[in-house]
């Protein structure tokens, strides 16, 4: 069963935890935005965690390098996943990866930028992430011509866990499910919505249906 991700971009620890108590009895990981991240610091992660202590917590970090540090301080402040971008070196997916083992959390690999999303994908599974973001970011998605299709084929080819983020939402999210995704993400389909937590219910049971 893949599982539903939010997507916080939103700015202040006190919109993020707002919208989490409205949507978490439909998503299983709610995603802490880089921009959130960048505004409010590691306090958010801890907020976040306290607040929804049965949800995954997601750190988009989007970490570059000395990736054991970075995951360590993500995974200190209660975070249980992090991103790590897929275009820099093995090694500081491994650091990262070195860092999750000691806490006993996980690795997500994003790919955002990345030429060959697939290639990478299948490369960086090997070194212990617990699946790949195969990600179009908020400025590719608004490139002329931009479908989230692309990402959807590169899911099926893919081979590895993988989850889907860039444009997922109630039209979207069937083709993302058959695409065989291990995990899909919502960001401003959720955020976005007059009505936050009935676009998570709609995800939620677009998903689950068989
Ligand atoms: O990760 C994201 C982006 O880089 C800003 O942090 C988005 O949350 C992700 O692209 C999902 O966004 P939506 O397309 O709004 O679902």
């Amino acid at each position: 069963m893949a599982k539903l991700q939010v997507a916080i971009d939103l700015l202040s620890t006190k919109e993020a935890l707002e919208l989490a108590a409205k949507v978490a009895p439909y998503v299983d990981i709610i995603e802490l935005g880089t921009p959130l991240i960048k505004s409010e610091g590691l306090a958010v992660i801890k907020a976040m965690k306290a607040a929804h202590p049965d949800k995954l917590v997601f750190a988009d970090f989007k970490t570059a390098d000395t990736g054991e540090l970075e995951a360590g301080m993500a995974f200190g402040a209660g975070a249980d996943l992090v991103t790590i971008l897929g275009s820099v070196d093995d090694a500081t997916v491994i650091g990262a990866v070195k860092a999750a083992k000691e806490h006993g959390k996980g690795v997500v690999v994003d790919t955002i930028g990345v030429k060959d999303r697939v290639k990478r994908a299948q490369e960086v599974s090997k070194l212990g992430v617990e699946f790949v973001e195969l990600h179009a970011g908020l400025d590719e998605q608004a490139q002329p011509g931009y479908s989230i299709q692309v990402l959807i084929d590169e899911a099926k080819r893919a081979g590895v866990p993988v989850s889907i983020a860039g444009g997922v939402n109630i039209d979207t999210i069937a083709a993302v499910k058959a695409a065989g995704v291990a995990v899909a993400v919502a960001g401003g389909a959720i955020y976005g919505a007059k009505d936050p937590a009935a676009a998570a219910k709609a995800l939620r049971e677009a998903l689950d249906a068989a």
